[in-house]
């Protein structure tokens, strides 16, 4: 059978993570980014020296700052911009698909900045709410998958015959992909863990143990579950990899951005010089907004991801933060 074609969009760390499994598996892949500056140092140095240093490049993979020549030489497209340019990628693309109904993959972990739903929305929105739709999500840290180290991943998609293609491409010794048919679920999970992973590391920034870590992660998942039902997601999905996998992953390890991010604030470092130290997307922040937004509108109770909220976007100290926590009532362990 003929090897697919795939242009990834979005050149950071996970994109050029991906791209590298793909041509592992014996793809044609190109890297789209959308530095121009950017992609001729990579193309140079053949790394990707700002986002993934440790990985060389293998000569095979094609890059461009070109979006019209990427997406004119794909049968599949992957975005993996992060959410704030998710939009703006999609509105880009839109004039250059010589198939307006083409599938359309990605693996974003976030929320639409403008309206807070999930990213199949935009989708939706900005191209066809016929268009095929892929996501990939779990528990894959980037440098880790970069150098083949063994990773799972969840890929939801909208269509059997699109998840097999997709599931061919990436699927690899090194790389398990498990299909589900939960698109709600999957991104849901994506979104939220990043959240709980800013508590997880505001509590080891504060100096608290490994009960305090262990409780942030249950009773995050809780929450998780609660807002992922809400909109229709399914429990088993949020038991899964792209749920409580990624979950544990990301407020367990400090290759996580977003925990990284809650260690430096609990450490008493402003939200801005935490960041700039990170100098990588941490996409925590803009979900902690959108996931207060979405929990409000669905009236769904999230305070793990309320405090984070308050922390990063009202202002409130950490340690006043984890007290609102703990100064809540009793109540039953499976109330909700
Ligand atoms: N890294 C990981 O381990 C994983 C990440 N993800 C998800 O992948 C997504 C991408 O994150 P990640 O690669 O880690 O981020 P990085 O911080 O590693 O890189 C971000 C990339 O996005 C580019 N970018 C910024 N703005 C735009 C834009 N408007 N249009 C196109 N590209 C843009 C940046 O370019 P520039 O340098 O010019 O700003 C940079 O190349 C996120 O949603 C993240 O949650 C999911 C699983 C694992
Ligand atoms: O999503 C990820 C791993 O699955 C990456 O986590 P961070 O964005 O917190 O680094």
């Amino acid at each position: 059978m003929r090897a697919d074609s795939i242009a990834i969009l979005g050149a950071g760390s996970w994109g050029t993570a991906l791209a590298l499994a793909a041509q592992r598996n014996g793809h044609k892949v190109t890297l789209w980014g959308h530095d121009a500056a950017h992609m001729a140092a990579m193309a140079a140095s053949r790394r990707n020296q700002r986002y993934l240093p440790d990985t060389e490049l293998p000569p095979g993979l094609a890059l461009t700052a070109d979006l019209d020549r990427a997406v004119a030489d794909a049968d599949l497209l992957l975005l993996v911009v992060p959410s704030h340019a998710f939009k703006r990628t999609l509105q880009r693309l839109k004039p250059l698909l010589r198939d307006p109904a083409a599938p359309i993959a990605w693996a974003t972990k976030g929320l639409d900045a403008d309206s807070g739903e999930l990213l199949h929305h935009s989708v939706a929105a900005e191209l066809s709410p016929s268009t095929p739709m892929a996501v990939l999500s779990g528990p894959t840290f980037a440098r880790e998958v970069a150098a083949g180290l063994p990773t799972a991943i969840t890929l939801a998609a909208s269509d059997p015959a699109y998840a097999e293609r997709l599931t061919r491409l990436f699927h690899g010794t090194g790389f398990r992909v498990y299909t589900s048919t939960d698109m709600i679920g999957v991104q849901l999970g994506g979104a939220v863990k990043n959240v709980l992973a800013i508590a997880a590391g505001i509590s080891d920034g504060l100096g608290f143990g490994a009960n305090s870590r262990a409780a942030l992660i249950t009773r995050g998942l809780a929450e998780m579950m609660r807002l992922g039902l809400a909109l229709g997601g399914q429990r088993e999905t949020l038991m899964g990899l792209s749920g409580v996998g990624d979950l544990v992953l990301t407020c367990t390890d400090n290759q996580s951005r977003n925990r990284r991010l809650g260690i430096a604030l609990g450490s008493g470092q402003a939200l801005p010089a935490a960041l700039a130290d990170i100098g990588q997307e941490v996409e925590g922040v803009a979900a902690a907004r959108e996931v207060h937004r979405l929990a409000g509108r669905h009236g769904v109770e999230m305070p793990i991801a309320e405090q984070v909220y308050h922390v990063l976007h009202q202002g409130m100290a950490p340690l006043d933060a984890v007290h609102n926590l703990l100064r809540r009532e009793p109540k039953a362990e499976h109330a909700d």
